[in-house]
């Protein structure tokens, strides 16, 4: 094979948006995966997520109408909610890598372990380039306990073609507030064991306390300062134990305590990458400790929050310093989303830290349960924690909750990015009744 200016490692939606970004530069370009092309956002990740949550919204706004113009809400079939599901991901894996293939990036299928600095290895194959761009995601966690072996993953959920009788998620974050609020909307008994009393710490804690209350109006039990230390195979399914005498009998217990970036099987000590199970260390451009191999997306040590539109952004900021600019990255503000039942949505400052700072901000506390647009829904929680600078007047952060929190999280995102005042947002006239007309009225 000939010398490749750059070879991206990983075909996740940062590695092949980086690909494609630098082949429309006309660079000689390839990207190596060893597993499914696309990595885990369309095949195991938001995408497949999202698709069951269509039908466990269905079912939510359905509830919430009962009696009031609807007579019952829809059940729920598994089964062939997880068909449809497939339908998405099934072509997901080839079709990334011909889209590839067809804008013209080599494209190599194999595990890679680096050589030297300009060499590694693919499988058998070995690769040579002027620089190497690692974007080799995540795995989920296995917590080191007694019968691990009995865990299963996220990605088993979403793959998962009957819905127990009951199911534990041990590990509080984002996935398991996500799967717990699907596996009770399916009828399962949940449950979520967590080690401390702080789930989803990243979150405003009064709108995680709601939520938490919210899931428990739907049945879910919270189990809370509880370290799993043994899990059992009875006849019966499987029986979690802590050595403090905490017991749960379940039918299938997932582990969904985090996730680990895959930087520990590229053979990295032998090219001087700095890494550790955080991931790997970059400088201000992205640049690992060896000069000419770079990092991006969920494998990197940073405290920017690990998603999907994140890596796009990484890839798109490497894209333009290899074409020549010279800036460091700049973050804008981040949305992120717990797209459970109700979503819990922020972006900018976080709540936490505006209390801090009582003299330069102001905080905003809103019920709008009452409001036309969750009041016609009949939505039981829909909250908003509105932060704005005392000295601009500027929007600077936002906590979220309700059945729309995920679409107009994205208008604060955009408020924040541009520095919006409410002068601003006055000279625009947003289509009413929408969620996006009452903007106006919370910033
Ligand atoms: C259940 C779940 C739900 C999620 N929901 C959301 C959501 O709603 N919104 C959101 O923004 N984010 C969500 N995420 C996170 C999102 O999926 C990731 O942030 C995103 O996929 C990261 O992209 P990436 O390109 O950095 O890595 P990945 O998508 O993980 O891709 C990395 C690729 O590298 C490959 N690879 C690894 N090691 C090697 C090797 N040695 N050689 C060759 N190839 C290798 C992997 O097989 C993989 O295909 C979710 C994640 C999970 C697990
Ligand atoms: N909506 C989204 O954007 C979305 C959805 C799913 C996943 N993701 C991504 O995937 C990542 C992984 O999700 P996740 O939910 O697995 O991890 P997470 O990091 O969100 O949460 C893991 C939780 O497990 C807890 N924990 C750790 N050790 C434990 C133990 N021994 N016992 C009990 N609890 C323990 C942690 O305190 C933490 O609260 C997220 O951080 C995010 O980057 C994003």
């Amino acid at each position: 094979m000939d010398k490749f200016d750059v070879v991206v490692i990983g075909a996740g939606p940062g590695g092949s948006a980086l690909a494609y970004a630098l082949k429309a530069q006309n660079k000689k370009v390839a990207i190596v995966e060893e597993n499914l092309w696309g990595g885990t956002c369309p095949n195991r990740g938001c995408d497949p997520k999202k698709v069951i949550l269509a039908a466990v919204d269905a079912r939510r706004r359905a509830q919430n109408l009962v009696g009031k113009g609807l007579q019952s809400a829809p059940v729920i079939d598994w089964p062939a909610l997880i068909g449809f599901e497939k339908t998405f991901t099934d072509p997901v894996s080839d079709g990334t890598k011909k889209g590839l293939q067809t804008a013209g990036i080599t494209v190599i299928d194999g595990s890679v372990k680096f050589v030297d600095k300009h060499t590694i290895l693919a499988d058998q194959t070995k690769v040579v380039a002027d620089k190497f761009v690692i974007a080799t995601g995540a795995r989920p966690k296995l917590l080191d306990v007694d019968g691990k072996r009995y865990f299963e993953t996220s990605t088993d959920f979403l793959k998962m073609t009957a819905m127990p009788h009951s199911i534990t998620f041990v590990g509080g974050g984002y996935i398991a507030f996500e799967f717990a609020a699907m596996a009770s909307a399916a009828g399962a008994d949940v449950h979520i064991v967590h080690h401390n009393d702080r789930p989803l710490k990243a979150f405003a804690k009064a709108d995680v306390d709601r939520l938490i209350a919210q899931l428990e109006d739907n049945g879910v039990h919270f189990h809370f300062g509880v370290d799993i230390s043994r899990i059992e195979n009875n006849a019966d399914g499987y029986e979690l134990v802590s050595a403090q005498g905490f017991s749960l009998q379940t039918d299938k217990v997932f582990c969904t305590a985090g996730r680990i970036p895959n930087d520990d099987t590229l053979a990295l000590d032998k090219v001087g990458v700095e890494f550790s199970n955080r991931g790997i260390k970059v400088n201000d451009h992205l640049q690992t400790a060896s000069e000419n191999i770079f990092a991006l997306g969920d494998v990197l040590d940073k405290s920017q929050p690990k998603l999907t539109p994140v890596s796009g952004f990484e890839a798109q900021y490497l894209a333009e310093l290899f074409a020549g600019q010279t800036q460091a990255i700049q973050y804008p503000a981040i949305p992120t989303v717990v797209y459970g039942t109700p979503r819990l949505a922020m972006v900018g400052l976080s709540v936490e830290k505006a209390e801090a700072q009582k003299d330069n901000y102001t905080i905003q506390n809103l019920d709008l349960t009452g409001w036309f647009t969750y009041h016609r829904l009949n939505e039981p929680l829909a909250h908003a924690t509105v932060i704005t600078s005392k000295k601009t007047g500027a929007v600077v952060g936002a906590s979220l909750m309700s059945g729309e929190a995920d679409e107009l999280i994205n208008y604060f995102a955009m408020a924040i990015n541009r520095q919006l005042t409410p002068e601003n947002l006055k000279r625009t006239i947003f289509a009413y009744p929408t969620t996006a007309s009452d903007l106006t009225y919370l910033m």
